[in-house]
């Protein structure tokens, strides 16, 4: 049976970066990936400008208690028309432009105004203070957004400064996401009996947009296949990426293996050695790539964090797929004994790590306060505090 590791490199081989597409600056787009290097189209600032209000004066020409001739006033969005001379200064406001022949702006709190044309400044400045000079931030055909970059709120305010209102970016794959089982009921309905409400559809939906992807919940299919098969055909006709959920063990009414190879799925893998998510399915079409995610929820959850996510992000663009296991420390004495690597649901805590009480792949209850899995070999482990294991973070929110 396939290691995690193994399969992971088999999912990556498939995943491939989509195609880069003109995105508007929009909440919808936040995340997404620029795919090109983006240039500044001015100086920023675009003249040396003041950073307070206050009087542009000549450094040289002030002593203590010098009165100088204000000779202009220039408020934000004006052009200076004078230069200041010996003995003068120019009025002017946070971000206005410093007059030529100026060198220093005094606050308006270091200065007495007698008279509306006169100013006395009470500190002597230091030639350049309060000055932010032209292109500090940056040049004209600078570089100043890298392809590579995520679009958040700060990069949205650095393309806006640079006049962009769209970017080539990658998209964000969509996922359609079908759950099988002639058991399940949707959420609003009360199961009869014999029945189970669908928990998988939205907690994956969930994942999927939490990992950057674009949810396309298509329902519960039931266990026909004529039904799967309609519901595989819409998934992989209107998404980069199907999720299934459910269906891929060994069971008689476990059809997802099968109706996926009569949809012309190429099946690349089913069986990891993991628990949990023993008979997960990895197949493509084409260009698609199909997950066969066994249906116990924490089954699925695994899954889709271990496979499904990291595919995500290489297709939206992202340079590093954020799997990536750390070391932390245990803060509780942990045991446990798996017959297979095993990722056991945990919380950080403080700078380490505690094992939550868990009975298996269905109790997605054990799941509310888990931010990380315990990575476990296989056999017997007896842990005691302070002992130093390997921990999968995962994403709660989008913060
Ligand atoms: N003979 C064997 N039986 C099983 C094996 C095996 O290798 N041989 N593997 C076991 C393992 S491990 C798992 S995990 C499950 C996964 O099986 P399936 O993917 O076929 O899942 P189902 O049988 O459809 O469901 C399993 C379990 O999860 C519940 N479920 C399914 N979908 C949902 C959903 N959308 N929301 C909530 N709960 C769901 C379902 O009712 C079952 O209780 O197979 C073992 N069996
Ligand atoms: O591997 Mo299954 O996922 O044990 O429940």
């Amino acid at each position: 049976m396939l290691e995690v590791s193994a399969a992971r490199e088999i999912v990556l081989r498939h995943a491939k970066r989509l195609k880069a597409d003109f995105t508007a600056l929009m909440s919808s787009s936040l995340g997404q990936v620029i795919a090109a290097d983006v240039a500044s189209d001015v100086d920023s600032p675009p003249f040396d400008k003041s950073l307070m209000d206050g009087y542009a004066v000549r450094a040289a020409d002030v002593s203590p208690t010098a009165e100088l001739t204000v000779v202009e006033e220039i408020p934000a969005g004006k052009m200076p028309t004078k230069t200041v001379g010996p003995g003068e200064a120019v009025r002017l406001f946070t971000g206005a432009p410093i007059p030529p022949g100026a060198d220093a702006v005094v606050m308006r709190e270091k200065t007495d105004s007698p008279s509306a044309d006169r100013v006395v400044i009470r500190e002597v400045p230091t030639a350049g203070q309060f000055i932010l000079r032209q292109a500090t931030e940056m040049k004209v055909g600078e570089t100043v957004i890298p392809a590579g970059t995520v679009l958040t709120p700060a990069t949205f305010g650095l393309l806006a400064s640079v006049g962009k209102t769209t970017v080539p970016a990658y998209p964000q794959p969509k996922v359609a996401v079908v759950a099988t089982g002639d058991e399940l009921v949707e959420p609003n309905r009360r199961p009869k009996p014999g029945q189970i409400r669908n928990s998988n559809g939205p907690m994956l939906t969930a994942q999927v947009a939490l990992a950057g992807g674009l949810p396309r919940y298509i329902g519960i299919a039931t266990d026909r296949e004529d039904v799967l098969r309609s519901y595989i055909a819409e998934g992989l006709e209107i998404a980069n990426v199907l999720i299934l959920a459910g269906g891929v063990s060994a069971g008689d009414f476990d059809l997802v293996p099968k109706v996926l190879k009569d949809c012309g799925v190429t099946a690349h893998f089913h069986h990891v050695k993991m628990k949990p998510g023993k008979p997960l399915l990895f197949g493509t079409k084409g260009d698609k790539l199909v997950f066969g995610l066994p249906g116990n929820p924490v089954s699925s959850f695994v899954g889709f964090e271990l496979f499904v996510k990291p595919a995500l992000r290489v297709m939206g663009g992202h340079i590093d797929p954020p799997t990536a296991t750390q070391k932390l420390t245990l803060s509780e004495p942990f045991a446990a004994n798996n017959n297979r690597p095993t990722y056991h649901p945990a919380k950080r805590d403080g700078d380490g790590v505690r094992g939550l009480k868990w009975f298996g792949s269905p109790d997605l209850r054990a799941m509310l306060d888990a931010d990380a899995f315990l990575v476990l070999p296989p056999g017997e482990v007896n842990y005691a505090a302070g002992a130093v294991v390997e921990v999968l973070p995962i994403n709660r929110t989008a913060s």
